[in-house]
């Protein structure tokens, strides 16, 4: 609780100590995990039912976009089922082999937590497949006519799959998951919970408005509402302001560049790029994440999901358009309407 830890005086680099006190922020019970009402209702009915029944907790799929909880709640899984949880993720498992590595080492009960499962290998997948329903793998000895299957037994363990992308999940492996939990963007009132939560643990005095300023600028994503609050903490602490309140709260995210909807210099280019440069759209995905410098993945993972939720930004077959409340939010007038319905009849 008292902020005399020695590493903050040596200056640890600043990544390492993000990254250190995001794991601090954590809640690490389900009922300290803010909102998601819904899936936590449901998850903890799973849970409860297995303990129950003294078994591994059916397999959990969590999807939603980047900082609303998933790693959180597979931490909170763990804990809650006692058990002891093994982390590891899509992309580094490319072979078979890895996978079959790491189930066959697994203990009675433990979770197993593969973040972003939607970027494994197939062969990889299709070994899952089996020890998801059979707790059993087939590992192939030999090459060519010679080859055969040797099934090995896997303890019973709780799969806890994380994507922002579950629409990429092949149909089979999101069947064999029992319980899916789809994450949804909290509203202000519940990133307020979140914050005076931090605020709490960082030792920062806010006053409600001060809640209130932060909470509308961290698009409803509690990692970016925390991140927000080290930033203000930053700067009230520079600025020798002890008690942070609304206008403090919002000079200090106006000097970082995040503006009164929580748009960041990401969001607002994609939305200058595609106003400016492609009259409002429609333009494919591919061409605005060039254009403003960033992986089409980072765009559409990132910026796209508030813009969209906000009503900046649509998805269109033909691309993406930006909306009146768009060219309204960056200050532009929309052009005309091309005219090509209007052309004169007599000319044609
Ligand atoms: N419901 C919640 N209540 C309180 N804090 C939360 C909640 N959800 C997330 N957080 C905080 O937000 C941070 C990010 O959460 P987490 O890492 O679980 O997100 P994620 O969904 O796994 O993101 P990614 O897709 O990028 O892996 C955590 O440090 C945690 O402190
Ligand atoms: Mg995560």
């Amino acid at each position: 609780m008292s902020s005399a830890d020695p590493r903050e005086l040596i200056g640890t680099a600043p990544a390492v100590e993000e990254k250190a006190l995001e794991a601090a922020l954590r809640p690490k019970a389900l009922e300290d995990f803010v909102g998601q009402s819904t899936v936590r209702t449901q998850l903890s009915l799973v849970l409860q039912s297995s303990r129950m029944r003294h078994t591994a907790a059916d397999h959990v799929l969590l999807s939603g976009p980047p900082g609303l909880g998933k790693t959180t709640l597979a931490m909170i899984i763990a804990g809650e089922m006692q058990a002891a949880l093994r982390i590891t993720s899509g992309p580094a498992i490319q072979h078979a082999g890895d996978l079959a590595a790491i189930l066959s080492s697994l203990t009675d009960g433990e979770v197993l937590f593969i973040d972003e499962i939607h970027r494994m290998s197939r062969p990889a997948e299709e070994m899952l497949y089996i020890a998801m329903e059979d707790f059993r793998v087939d590992i192939i000895v030999g090459k060519g006519a010679g080859a055969t299957s040797i099934p090995l037994e896997l303890s019973p363990f709780t799969l806890v799959g994380a994507t922002t992308r579950a629409g990429l999940l092949p149909g089979p492996l999101r069947d064999r998951f029992g319980f899916t939990g789809h994450l949804e963007f909290y509203s202000p009132e519940e990133l307020q919970k979140v914050l005076r939560r931090s605020a709490g643990m960082l030792d920062m005095q806010v006053s409600t408005g001060g809640f209130v300023e932060i909470s509308s600028r961290s698009r409803g994503t509690p990692r970016i509402a925390n991140r927000l609050l080290r930033r203000v903490r930053d700067w009230a602490l520079v600025h020798g302001v002890a008690l942070v309140d609304d206008s403090a709260a919002s000079e200090a995210l106006d000097t970082y560049e995040v503006d009164s909807l929580g748009l960041d210099r990401l969001d607002r280019a994609v939305l200058e790029a595609l106003c400016t440069k492609f009259r409002g759209g429609p333009v494919g995905l591919s061409t605005l994440a060039i254009l403003v410098g960033e992986e089409t993945e980072t765009v559409e993972t990132v910026a796209e999901p508030y813009l969209v939720r906000e009503g900046l930004l649509a998805r269109t077959p033909r691309g993406r358009v930006a909306t009146e409340a768009a060219w309204e939010h960056l200050g532009l007038t929309p052009p005309p309407p091309r005219d090509e319905e209007t052309s004169p009849l007599w000319n044609g």
